[in-house]
């Protein structure tokens, strides 16, 4: 069965629009590439079709080449087939101009396939990045050459390394794409744009031949230096990035099809490097962190949680209190004092504040979310409350008590999570009756900000209750990991023989400072000791 296709539908003012369809995400797999390449022979041969507009279907334009075909192309494949021979030749020097219209995503392969366009209008909230680096690749259909001409040679090289993607309205302030427009509108304005340029009223950019954004070959060189720096800093123990510095530099100082030639040959390299092949496999394995057999496929719809609770504003509660304003939740946060209440209250306005300076967050969405927030010093705004995360001192009586006081306030469908690192939960729902609801909820510090977040189910535990805690761990964008309630749980029964393998070896006589620093030359941020 084919993997997606295109669709191309020919309007009345001599506009073709082919539609990208292969959901989730519109992926380019070798099944749409093959029906896209027929639906622009199709389109340039007929004298009723003036341009072309394209677009991907149900609001996603598209998320890029199809992760799950690296490795699985044509042995023989000629270097650039995709690149050079049909995106730049047929369809950035087609004698009809084509026009992207970008609502959802256009990531990776998505983007480039868009900047080969004429044009792109995309809606204000679609995401354009190109996040190859992060799967241990390289743009491998011009992204390399064109996006540094759209956007500059600065504001490209951080898309490309730090893999992030920027909104539309960004996109537009910094010339990635010509409009900004509504979902609505978009197909409409993308068809009158494309026609416009027809008529010469629009001008027609081919990406790949614009020099306006690129800075003089000495600031090129400084430029480029300072990258190489900074990414060898930042990731010592990996190649692709630099050959993607190299091939930037290739294009711009050799031309931009020499650039395309060296994209090709170097995209093909990097993919079969382990880095690559580690890098895919945690793609994957990140999302099949959420899909636990026998849990998540038996039907069970998460509950909505409209109403979160959080005991205790020290720093993890604070934190946790902090990611879900963040994510839209309405909160309480519950203290045993005023001051302990206002001083929790201030961290989560701190933490919010942080995200402003760094240009993550507005004043005014800052103070949205904080509206979300409301301190208690009792459990009486806990009786609608649908989530309970209980983040106290590791203590099990108190614990115990708190769990037992939630049971008498929260209705009897309000999950009771608790943040404990280690503690057994059949101990902390001991003197509950409510063992089926009790769950792990483990954030790791800072809760706002580490990815990573611990479901810990007993086997008392209703399924259920672990859907719903999926459910929020997704939409407060974290990694969800399920874990049984062992000793350690998941995280620290390695972090823990870790740590201890580090101090056995200071006892062998080995020097804290060379452990530490055999430990980053490997790759991790910092070492035991640090
Ligand atoms: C030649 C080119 O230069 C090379 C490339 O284009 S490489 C690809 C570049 N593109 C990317 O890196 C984008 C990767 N995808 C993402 O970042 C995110 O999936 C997204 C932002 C598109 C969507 O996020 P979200 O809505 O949260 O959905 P998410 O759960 O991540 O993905 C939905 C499904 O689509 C799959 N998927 C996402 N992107 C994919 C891709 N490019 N290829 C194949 N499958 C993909 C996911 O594996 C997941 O599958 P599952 O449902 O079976 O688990």
């Amino acid at each position: 069965m084919a993997k997606g296709t295109t669709a191309m539908e020919v309007r009345a003012d001599g506009v073709a629009v082919i539609t990208i369809s292969n959901p989730p995400v519109n992926a380019l797999s070798f099944d749409v590439i093959a029906s896209l390449q027929r639906n622009y022979a199709e389109a340039l041969s007929r004298n009723d079709v003036k341009a072309i507009v394209l677009t991907g279907a149900k609001g996603r334009f598209c998320g890029g080449f199809d992760i799950t075909a690296f490795g699985k192309k044509p042995k023989n494949e000629k270097p650039g087939s995709m690149s050079i021979d049909f995106l730049s030749d047929i369809v950035e020097d087609a004698r009809k101009p084509s026009v992207a219209a970008i609502d959802g995503i256009a990531l990776g392969g998505g983007l480039e396939v868009a900047m080969v366009c004429h044009a792109r209008i995309s809606t204000p909230s679609a995401q354009l990045g190109l996040p190859e680096l992060q799967l241990g690749i390289i743009p491998g259909l011009g992204g390399t050459q064109r996006l540094p001409r759209l956007v500059g040679l600065q504001k490209a090289l951080e898309m490309m390394l730090t893999s992030k993607a920027i909104k539309g309205r960004e996109a537009h302030e910094v010339g990635l794409v010509d409009a900004v427009t509504s979902a609505n509108e978009l197909v409409n304005t993308a068809c009158s744009w494309a026609l416009e340029i027809v008529e010469n009223k629009k001008p027609w950019f081919k990406s790949l031949y614009r020099t306006d954004r690129l800075p003089d070959l000495v600031e090129v060189k400084d430029v480029l230096k300072f990258a190489r720096v900074q990414t060898k800093k930042k990731a010592p123990n990996v190649q692709h990035p630099i050959v993607c510095i190299d091939v930037i530099e290739e294009g711009i100082v050799c031309g931009p099809r020499v650039g395309l030639m060296k994209e090709a040959l170097s995209a093909k390299m990097v993919e079969q490097s382990q880095t690559s092949k580690s890098l895919r496999h945690f793609f994957f394995a990140q999302r099949a962190t959420s899909k636990i057999p026998n849990i998540t496929n038996i039907g069970l719809t998460p509950r909505k949680i409209k109403k979160a609770a959080i005991v205790g504003g020290g720093l993890m509660g604070s934190g946790i209190a902090t990611v879900l304003i963040l994510n839209n939740f309405k909160v309480i946060l519950k203290e045993i004092n005023e001051q302990f209440l206002s001083a929790g209250i201030n961290r989560v306005r701190g933490n919010l504040q942080s995200f402003v300076r760094k240009g993550q967050l507005t004043k005014e969405d800052c103070e949205r979310k904080f509206s979300l927030l409301s301190g208690v010093l009792d459990y009486e705004q806990f009786r609608d409350a649908d989530l309970v995360v209980e983040a106290v001192i590791e203590d099990i009586l108190l614990k115990q008590k708190i769990f037992s006081d939630l049971e008498k306030y929260c209705h009897h469908n309000c999950i009771f999570a608790t943040n404990t690192s280690t503690i057994d939960l059949n101990l902390i729902g001991q003197k509950t009756g409510s063992q089926d609801r009790i769950v792990g909820a483990h954030f790791f510090s800072p809760a706002h900000v580490m990815p990573l977040l611990e479901i810990v189910r007993t086997h008392q535990t209703s399924l259920q209750a672990i859907v719903d805690l999926l459910d929020m761990a997704k939409k407060i964008h974290k990694t969800p990991i399920v874990a049984g309630n062992c000793t350690g749980f998941a995280v620290n029964r390695m972090f823990f023989p870790y740590g201890q393998a580090a101090s056995f070896l200071v006892d062998y006589g080995l020097d804290v400072y060379r452990i530490d620093n055999v430990i980053t030359q490997f790759g991790m941020p910092m070492g035991p000791f640090r």
